[in-house]
């Protein structure tokens, strides 16, 4: 007799999608606030779906622009993901109740050095951008009145302008180290990053009661970070 294969989760459990690196890291101390362990190492194991300490608690493992997909569809419960993410993802299907304050950093135009972006932007210059994030661009620079190319890139930003692909980019800039290694200087800030808690609104109703607790955690610790 044929039995049916076990699904990798179970819909019983609550599942976080999280991507590798520092959203993985920065979350680490909010689950620890929740008394939640995750007991494998992503960056050693090839696993996508990472045990807890909680046997009713497990991690999913997805790139960083994938998470709300993950949590709109409801393959995973909740997620962590940044605002430049959410912006682009538009936010369907998502209830995001905190701003957990972690991979902060800020959206913004950067040139070539020596590229003068104020006399073109106030000559009316039609201007190619290089991004990641067309949308926050395509925002930005029509609240403006600034025309532009955009030209989608999925990394590497920084190297647009040094080729001659793009007069700009946009991008995300933390210390400025990577901007200052390749010669780019930072003209205009577009918004404030940080990353935010994103919940399936089906399981908000459907899990409140082993949810509310973990995400009560995560406001308490991440005030207090
Ligand atoms: N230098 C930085 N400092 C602080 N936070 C950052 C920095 N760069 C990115 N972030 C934030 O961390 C989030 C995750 O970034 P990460 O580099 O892990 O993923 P990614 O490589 O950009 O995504 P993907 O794998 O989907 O291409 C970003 O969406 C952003 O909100
Ligand atoms: O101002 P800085 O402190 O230099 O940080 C900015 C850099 O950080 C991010 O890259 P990341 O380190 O995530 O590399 P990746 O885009 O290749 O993942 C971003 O895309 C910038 O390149």
């Amino acid at each position: 007799m044929s039995t049916l294969p076990s699904q990798a989760t179970d819909r019983s459990q609550l599942i976080l999608a999280l991507s590798k690196g520092r959203i993985f890291e920065d979350t680490l101390p909010l689950l620890a606030a929740a008394g939640i362990t995750v007991t494998e190492n992503p960056e050693t194991s090839r696993k996508l779906i990472l045990p807890t300490n909680d046997p009713n608690v497990r991690v999913l493992i997805v790139r960083a622009t994938d998470v709300p997909t993950y949590v709109q569809h409801g393959a995973a419960d909740f997620g962590v993901a940044g605002k430049d993410v959410l912006f682009e993802h538009g936010g369907e299907g998502l209830y995001q109740p905190i701003d957990l304050n972690i991979a902060r950093c800020r959206m913004s135009v950067a040139v070539k050095a020596g590229f003068d972006y104020e006399t073109a932007v106030r000559q009316g210059a039609r201007l190619r951008v290089a991004t990641k994030f067309t949308e926050m661009a395509r925002q930005h620079f029509a609240k403006k009145g600034v025309h532009v190319d955009l030209i989608k890139l999925y990394g590497s930003m920084e190297l647009a302008p040094l080729v001659g692909l793009s007069d700009a980019i946009v991008d995300l800039v933390s210390t400025g180290s990577t901007l200052r290694a390749n010669n780019l200087v930072e003209v205009e800030e577009i918004c404030d990053i940080s990353s935010r808690l994103v919940v399936n609104q089906a399981a908000l109703k459907l899990k409140r009661a082993r949810l509310q607790p973990i995400l009560e955690a995560f406001e308490r610790a991440s005030q207090s970070a």
